[in-house]
């Protein structure tokens, strides 16, 4: 268990160590490795085998998943840093546009970029976060630089020595968007989380993460004091719908004639609004009355 200013956060078994060192079974028994950082924003490991001490050249996080396909190494769910900014907008945009490539890939990288540090501002009273699961960085937190009640966008304005490399990205706030509006004054909704841009590398989807990004952001919204949350899902989009399902989401069924808003995507993008309450997974009827 990790301990954070929200309680404590679950993480898989300690493969690899603080200092980038770890091991995994292989058929001749106990192999070790290590895991160096070599460059800041386009993270390459070597690794090295001991008792051989071979190298086998350098690959970056996703190819370790694939040439050891049976570690799962430690991942750590945690709120977004300035310095995750580049990875956070890569993972959105591959995981939402794969089909783009140079020059436009860089393209649309850099506006998601500047979208999320300048552009996201959150009226007063809302809370916005951006959460990263990351793989290889220290479980230690101790030792940031900056401080996380200052926020740029949804980031924390902090830095830390051993940042990692992000996996998964989710995005929970309370600002109610994309939720109907209340009463004849048609005001913002209170006390219900959102979540949205939920969205796994490719390399490393079927590991649990998205799981784990969404069980942060439920704790997150119960500090924030609200009693449920929401989300807007594809309704093509089975594999997420089962994964929203399986957390216990419902679907939750829009008046007929009501116009409630939904995420601004292609025309055509047909949605799911889901629902669950923070405290009361299993109450469907109350889920069902709640808007
Ligand atoms: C509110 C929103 O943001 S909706 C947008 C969702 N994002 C996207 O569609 C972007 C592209 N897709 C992705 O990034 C990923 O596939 C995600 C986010 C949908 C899932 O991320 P993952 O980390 O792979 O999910 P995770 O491993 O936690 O899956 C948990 C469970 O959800 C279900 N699930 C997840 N993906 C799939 C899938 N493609 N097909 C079927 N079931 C799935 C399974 O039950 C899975 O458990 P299992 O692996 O034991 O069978």
């Amino acid at each position: 268990m990790l301990s954070t200013p929200l309680g404590t956060t679950e993480v898989s078994p300690a493969l690899i160590n603080h200092n980038g060192y770890g091991r995994f079974l292989s058929s001749s028994g106990v192999s070790h490795f290590s895991l160096h950082h070599r460059r800041r924003h386009s993270p390459r490991f070597s690794i090295s085998h001991t008792p051989s001490s071979k190298s086998v050249g350098a690959c970056n996080a996703s190819q370790i998943v694939d040439i050891f396909p049976a570690v799962s190494p430690e991942i750590v769910v945690r709120e977004a840093r300035l310095e995750d900014c580049w990875e956070v907008a890569e993972t959105h945009c591959s995981s939402f546009f794969p089909g783009y490539s140079f020059p436009l890939d860089v393209v649309l990288r850099v506006d998601r970029l500047m979208a999320m540090v300048m552009g996201f501002s959150v009226p007063s009273g809302c809370q916005r976060t951006c959460l990263v699961a990351v793989i290889g960085s220290s479980v230690d937190e101790t030792i940031c630089i900056g401080s996380e009640d200052f926020k740029i966008g949804a980031f924390d304005a902090k830095i830390s020595l051993n940042k990692g490399y992000v996996a998964g990205i989710l995005t929970v706030d309370t600002v109610a968007d994309y939720l109907p509006r209340k009463g004849p004054l048609r005001q913002r909704r209170t006390g219900i989380a959102y979540i949205s841009n939920v969205a796994v590398r490719e390399s490393f989807r079927r590991k649990g993460i998205a799981k784990r990004l969404i069980w942060k952001a439920e704790a997150l919204a119960k500090n924030w004091g609200c009693r449920a949350i929401g989300l807007h899902c594809d309704l093509n989009n089975f594999g997420a719908t089962k994964l929203y399902k399986d957390q216990g989401f419902r679907c939750i069924k829009i008046p007929d004639g009501a116009k409630w808003p939904q995420p601004k995507t292609s025309p055509d993008t047909r949605f799911n609004f889901m629902m669950k309450l923070v405290n009361n997974n299993n109450n469907t009827q109350a889920l069902e009355q709640f808007m």
